[in-house]
């Protein structure tokens, strides 16, 4: 086992949002801490448990707010770490919503606090914060006017505390995402890597969507992808800054406020829990230790 993990019980909760799959371990209490090892051994879908992401609750005050009720540390699936995921904000927040029983409540993440709420509908909504459009936000690696990378198209590059870059396409399903997205994902324009959406209209009011994760791969849906995608729509004319995106897994609502109301996007959709499991001592005991 890593030898900085202790080798108490890991429980941990399996979640996912639209088929965007977490698992959730809850270290607020103490007991071992995820590392880059233990997220790619769990996220091993044949020897591990398998998912997108690793969800880690941890204290806000970790994260330097002890005001919020938890802080959100993301892992993905090649144990890599990322500023946000919307989709695993939306699972951690019907959580915290269940064990505060209050209507709101707000979530200490590397992108600043996000706030989740439970909607009259039943959906659980996420104010994802304002997106950060500045080449030295996103990162790219370089100041350009134009992202000139090996697709056609003019892409735009989008953080939502993660980058993005978003292509609009005729028909997204036409796109071959497992040969295209690693080539953008590992692009040298981000040094940081990129998250890689195709987008495609349907209606004025709808988008359809398909999704390359950095550090996952194909994934089912992406809320931080969902919403860059409509940052980017709007910022081009091909929507308004509400529309409905369509992913294969299903829809998010997104909806960017204008500046007057703070500029963030508010994502909803429904979440699931699937299980809830401890680890066994030995998978913990096998797992290779940190470099
Ligand atoms: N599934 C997520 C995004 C997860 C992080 C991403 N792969 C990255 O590395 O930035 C979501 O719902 O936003």
């Amino acid at each position: 086992m890593a030898k900085d993990a202790s080798s108490a019980p890991l429980r941990f909760r399996k979640m996912h949002g639209l088929g965007n799959d977490f698992v959730v371990i809850d270290a607020r209490a103490g007991g071992p801490r995820v590392t880059p090892s233990l997220a790619r051994a769990l996220g091993d879908r044949h020897r591990g448990v398998g998912f997108d992401q690793l969800a880690e609750i941890v204290t806000g005050a970790e994260l330097g707010d002890p005001e919020a009720d938890a802080g959100l540390i993301f892992w993905n699936a090649d144990g890599s770490t990322a500023g946000a995921c919307g989709n695993a904000t939306r699972c951690v927040a019907s959580l915290l919503l269940a064990e505060t029983g209050r209507g709101a409540v707000a979530i200490r993440t590397e992108h600043g606090r996000l706030t989740g709420r439970l909607r009259e509908d039943g959906l659980i909504e996420v104010n994802m914060g304002a997106p950060a459009l500045d080449w030295a936000s996103v990162p790219l690696a370089r100041e350009v006017d134009t992202l000139a990378l090996p697709l056609p198209g003019a892409p735009a590059a989008v953080s939502m505390g993660n980058p993005h870059c978003v292509f609009v396409v005729e028909d997204a399903e036409a796109v071959d995402l497992t040969a295209r997205g690693p080539e953008i994902e590992r692009h040298p324009l981000f040094p940081q890597r990129t998250n890689v959406e195709f987008i495609s209209l349907i209606a004025p009011d709808r988008l359809r969507l398909r999704v390359w994760e950095r550090g996952a791969g194909v994934t089912l849906a992406c809320g931080s992808g969902a919403c860059a995608a409509v940052v980017a729509a709007a910022r081009l004319g091909v929507t308004g800054r509400r529309a409905v995106v369509e992913l294969d897994g299903g829809a998010l609502e997104i909806e960017w406020l204008p500046e007057d109301q703070g500029g963030g996007v508010l994502m909803a959709g429904p979440v699931a829990t699937v299980f809830e499991a401890e680890l066994s001592p030995a998978f913990l005991d096998a797992l290779p230790a940190e470099a």
